[in-house]
């Protein structure tokens, strides 16, 4: 049986007369991958925040396993623009930055080619690339995605969810993500729980997808064939295409 790596019993929290999280358990294993899903505002970083004992729930408790490196990459971070910032410099101000890291996670996340560009002249999808390359600065036990696509092109997105199983082998961690779209999701992830304040409703992708608690929330949406294919080259940021080993992308 696979390692408990994070046990959440019942966690519930109130702001402002609102209770954001309502009597919530789960469990997370190493090598899991599972995906928190819900409409805006029903509490999904709330609980991710929980989970990483940012924040304090009124009752509940959560139990990390000890030592458990931790790789998060937050919803937002804003950076002052005003300071003059790469890349590189910016994943050199974490304290995990060791020799040669930094390198290896650019080139894995294919995105060496920007270590010396500003941090300000990024693009949506670069910028999450980079703030993932963070987060696996110290090759994480446990990798917590808080909405890893958010303003990434369809095309960018079906990449970046192909990338989080790899890097979940490559690294034998755990994944936490919250996503806003199942579909696009499903096969990236072993468990999916739909929140809205409370656990709608839980399990294998393809159950929760039919689901009429899931349903309800998000009506029935046309299903997206996942579509894969074996590439045996690459397109490289600054335009030119390069062969690949093992011939797919
Ligand atoms: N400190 C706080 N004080 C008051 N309300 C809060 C606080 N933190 C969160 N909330 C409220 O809790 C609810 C859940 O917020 P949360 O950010 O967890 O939602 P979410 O599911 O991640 O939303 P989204 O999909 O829009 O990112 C929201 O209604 C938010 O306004």
């Amino acid at each position: 049986m696979a390692t408990e790596l994070v046990r959440a019993e019942q966690l519930t929290l109130e702001r402002q007369h609102k209770t954001v999280l309502d009597n919530i358990s789960l469990s997370l294993s190493a090598g899991q991958i599972l995906t928190l899903i819900g409409p805006n505002g029903c509490g999904k970083s709330t609980l991710v925040k929980v989970l990483l004992g940012l924040e304090k729930v009124d009752r509940g408790t959560v139990w990390r396993a000890p030592g458990l490196r931790i790789g998060y990459m937050p919803q937002r971070l804003q950076l002052d623009d005003r300071l003059p910032l790469t890349v590189g410099g910016f994943l050199a101000l974490s304290r995990h930055a060791k020799p040669g890291d930094i390198e290896h996670w650019l080139e894995r996340l294919n995105i060496r080619a920007l270590q010396q560009q500003s941090v300000h002249r990024l693009s949506g999808g670069e910028w999450q690339r980079v703030l993932l390359a963070r987060a696996l600065l110290n090759r994480p036990q446990w990798l917590v995605l808080d909405e890893p696509v958010q303003g990434v092109d369809v095309q960018g997105q079906l990449e970046l969810y192909e990338l989080i199983p790899q890097l979940r082998d490559e690294l034998g961690c755990a994944v936490v993500m919250v996503s806003h779209d199942l579909h696009l999701v499903m096969a990236a992830t072993d468990e999916v729980v739909c929140l809205n304040g409370h656990v709608c409703c839980s399990g294998h992708p393809d159950q929760v997808s039919v689901d009429p608690a899931y349903l309800s929330l998000f009506g029935r949406q046309p299903a997206m064939a996942h579509y894969t294919h074996h590439h045996d080259h690459a397109h490289c940021l600054d335009g030119h295409v390069e062969p690949t080993r093992g011939g797919s992308v």
